[in-house]
């Protein structure tokens, strides 16, 4: 299987500060990737460094076939979608997304078409030309979802994807997820929402203080859990494995 996502002692510090460190994971192109950790752990500047938002302190990474130096060929071949998607409030969305694929340098008919196509996947043609600043947090984060697949990535990052969406809305996005997955595409998901990783990912990592405390399958991660503790799931692992270590 290629890898989709190579990093080699990934480190960042900022000041004082080690936000990651030792990072060494290897993601294979096609899976679901759940990230997991609590608030500070150091997810989303993970997430900034393979995205090359955020240049490491020191390692090396590769995504989608590139070095994350390369920055042009990774975000050609990528689409990140942050906890706040960035969204224009003044736009419509098939503004924000016709301008989004500009960016990208994608054909006016290529943008028209994908655009059109996308908003009716995602339940939004009806309100596509309303301004975003009249949406709800679902809705944008469905618009910003949109946003990052006009361009058809390899690589997809989500970070918190249904943070603060209700039940039918996180389904939606999970089905979606499950889709990408389905298309081939590699999506890295980060989450402390447990329900959300379990649901979705093929193997899982564990960050906490930065460092990778559990990596592997979903089941091989259970059953570590299980074997040291009294209850099931992922949940109990994560706790575990987080947990005793911040002390
Ligand atoms: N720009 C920055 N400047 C200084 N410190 C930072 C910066 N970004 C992150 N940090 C610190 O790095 C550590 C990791 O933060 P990070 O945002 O990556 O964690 P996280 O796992 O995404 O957390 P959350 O779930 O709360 O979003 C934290 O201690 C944080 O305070």
């Amino acid at each position: 299987m290629p890898l989709a996502i190579e990093t080699e002692s990934l480190r960042k510090e900022y000041g004082d500060t080690v936000a990651v460190t030792g990072l060494s994971l290897r993601v294979e192109s096609g899976s679901v990737y759940g990230f997991l950790g609590p608030n500070g752990a150091g997810k989303t500047t993970t997430m900034r460094m393979l995205t090359t938002l955020t240049a490491p302190t020191s390692g090396r990474a590769r995504v989608a076939g590139a070095s994350i130096e390369d920055r042009a060929s990774v975000t050609s071949r990528i689409g990140f979608l942050p906890d706040v998607p960035p969204l224009y409030d003044e736009l419509t969305a098939r503004e924000q997304l016709r301008y989004a694929g500009g960016i990208r340098d994608l054909p006016a008919e290529t943008i028209r078409e994908r655009v059109s196509a996308l908003l009716d996947r995602f339940d939004l043609s009806d309100d596509a030309d309303r301004r975003l600043g009249e949406y709800s947090r679902g809705m944008r984060k469905r618009v910003g979802l949109i946003q990052i697949l006009l361009h058809d990535p390899d690589v997809v990052f989500l970070d918190e994807p249904t943070s603060g969406l209700d039940p039918r809305s996180a389904r939606t996005m999970r089905r979606v997820i499950e889709d990408l997955a389905d298309d081939e595409t590699t999506v890295f998901l980060s989450s402390h929402l447990l329900t959300v990783v379990e649901a979705l990912a093929d193997r899982v990592g564990v960050i906490q203080d930065g460092r990778l405390v559990t990596e592997g399958p979903l089941d091989a991660v259970k059953r570590e859990a299980q074997r040291d503790g009294e209850s099931e799931g992922l949940e109990a692992a994560f706790l575990e494995m987080t947990e005793g270590r911040s002390e």
